[in-house]
């Protein structure tokens, strides 16, 4: 079925949902170059955290009341001592450092102090037996396993790894993570008009596509193999197009209707099945997505406001779909000036976040980048315009 000027945020589901449903690869990576991945299956806890009870400040371990006989010291990195400790006895100890069998508390270093060869405790609330209310001494002590046991589900499969999951990875005892094997993408850049460096004569423009949608795709997950400049013929798009090879095709421009514009053409040519035709938004409603066999079809319309909103509206949710993610709705922010919006559909807008609310940022349309090259992030005006303090739905931007 194909979302004909498709409502944004069922668009966004339908991106989503196309991604999702496509074929994944598994690999497995080190820890060390796990962050950003997405897990393909879900983890679990090999070990135990803390593996073992251990001290949480410099001081002394200790077993019974005061005033304690003095022991070895137990210093962190050395084989946990089986040797319990007995009541009436203290053996100095570094945080992180395993503390004995038989260990009530750890004294911390500041609340104790020496005495002709005996540990005393010189902390008021911490010395003696505990009177009926009193609260009792902090033990000081992180109890194994209590972060972690053995078998616990850490992260579901489809999880990104963020660098503190990573890191729990680590701590729990893995080495490396199933993760979702980037899927290929290819960038065509389409366009007669369209010059890969230096200042363009009047007539030609700068290709602004070639020079940061691959790290786009590259950030959000995907592996990015290829990115040529394609130009305005419809043997050439259809070329451009066939890439059996990749999981994801994005094209920038050529999605209108004029004698240069070949994309319809092609996807139809190649027997493409069209996932959602438009978007009820602007900039970026020519927008395609599209599908044949394992390749999808994200088409990004030519103007580079209006592609990037895409990307963002569109593209994300799709490739988070491909990394088996589902996507969520987004966050809302409150508006300190108001929007004039008279037209059918959505108007997004580059927005910068200001301690009064979002204010829409200056040097913005369609064919304009200046405006969202200094937002926090993107809104959505309903059809009919918004006013200063309404919520609207915002969306980050990925980079
Ligand atoms: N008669 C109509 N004309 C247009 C309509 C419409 O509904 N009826 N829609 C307009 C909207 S909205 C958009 S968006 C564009 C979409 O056009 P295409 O996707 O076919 O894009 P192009 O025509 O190829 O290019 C549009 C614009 O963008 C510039 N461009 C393209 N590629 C690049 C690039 N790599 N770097 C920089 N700039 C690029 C191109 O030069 C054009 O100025 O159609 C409207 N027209
Ligand atoms: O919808 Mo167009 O995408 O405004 O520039």
């Amino acid at each position: 079925m194909t979302l004909a000027r498709a409502d944004w945020l069922e668009a966004r589901a339908a991106a989503n949902e196309a991604g999702l449903s496509h074929p994944r690869g598994l690999e497995l990576v080190p820890l060390g170059d796990a962050v950003g991945h997405t897990l393909a299956d879900d983890v679990r806890s090999p070990g135990r955290v803390p593996g073992f009870d251990a001290s949480a400040m410099d001081g002394w371990a200790v077993s019974g009341d005061g005033p304690w006989t003095l022991g070895e010291p137990i210093v962190a990195g050395r084989a946990v001592d089986a040797t319990p400790l007995a009541p009436g006895t203290a053996r100095p100890v570094t945080t992180g450092a395993a503390v004995p069998r038989g260990t009530a508390r750890v004294l911390r270093s500041e609340s104790g102090r020496i005495e002709r060869g005996m540990l005393v405790s010189t902390d008021e609330a911490a010395s003696g037996p505990s009177h009926p209310g009193s609260r009792p001494a902090p033990r000081h002590i992180r109890r194994a396993g209590e972060e972690a046991e053995p078998g616990d589900l850490l992260f579901e499969a489809g999880t990104l790894l963020t660098p503190p999951r990573v890191a729990v990875a680590a701590v729990c005892g893995l080495d490396a993570l199933p993760v979702v094997r980037p899927p290929r993408a290819a960038l065509a850049v389409l366009g007669d008009e369209i010059v890969g460096e230096g200042l363009p004569q009047p007539g030609f423009v700068r290709d602004v596509f070639s020079v940061q949608v691959p790290s786009i795709l590259r950030s959000l997950g995907a592996d990015p193999v290829s990115s040529d400049r394609v130009g305005d013929r419809l043997d050439a798009t259809v070329a451009a197009l066939d890439r059996p090879d990749v999981g994801l095709v994005v094209t920038t421009g050529g999605t209108a209707h004029s004698s240069a514009d070949h994309v319809r053409e092609a996807l139809a040519r190649l027997g493409a099945e069209l996932v959602v035709d438009r978007v009820a938004m602007r900039p970026g409603q020519p927008l395609l997505l599209a599908r044949r066999g394992e390749t999808l079809y994200l088409c990004l319309p030519g103007n580079p406001m209006a592609a990037l909103v895409g990307l963002v509206v569109v593209g994300v949710p799709l490739i988070e779909g491909l990394l088996g993610r589902r996507h969520r709705l987004p966050g809302r922010v409150v508006l300190a000036t108001g929007v004039e919006h008279p037209r059918p559909g959505v108007l997004v807008q580059a927005f910068r976040a200001t301690d009064e609310g979002a204010v829409a940022m200056p040097r913005q349309s369609s064919a304009m980048l200046r405006g969202l090259a200094d937002a926090s992030g993107l809104l959505v005006v309903p059809d009919g315009g918004a006013r200063a303090g309404d919520v609207v739905p915002a969306i980050d931007l990925p980079w």
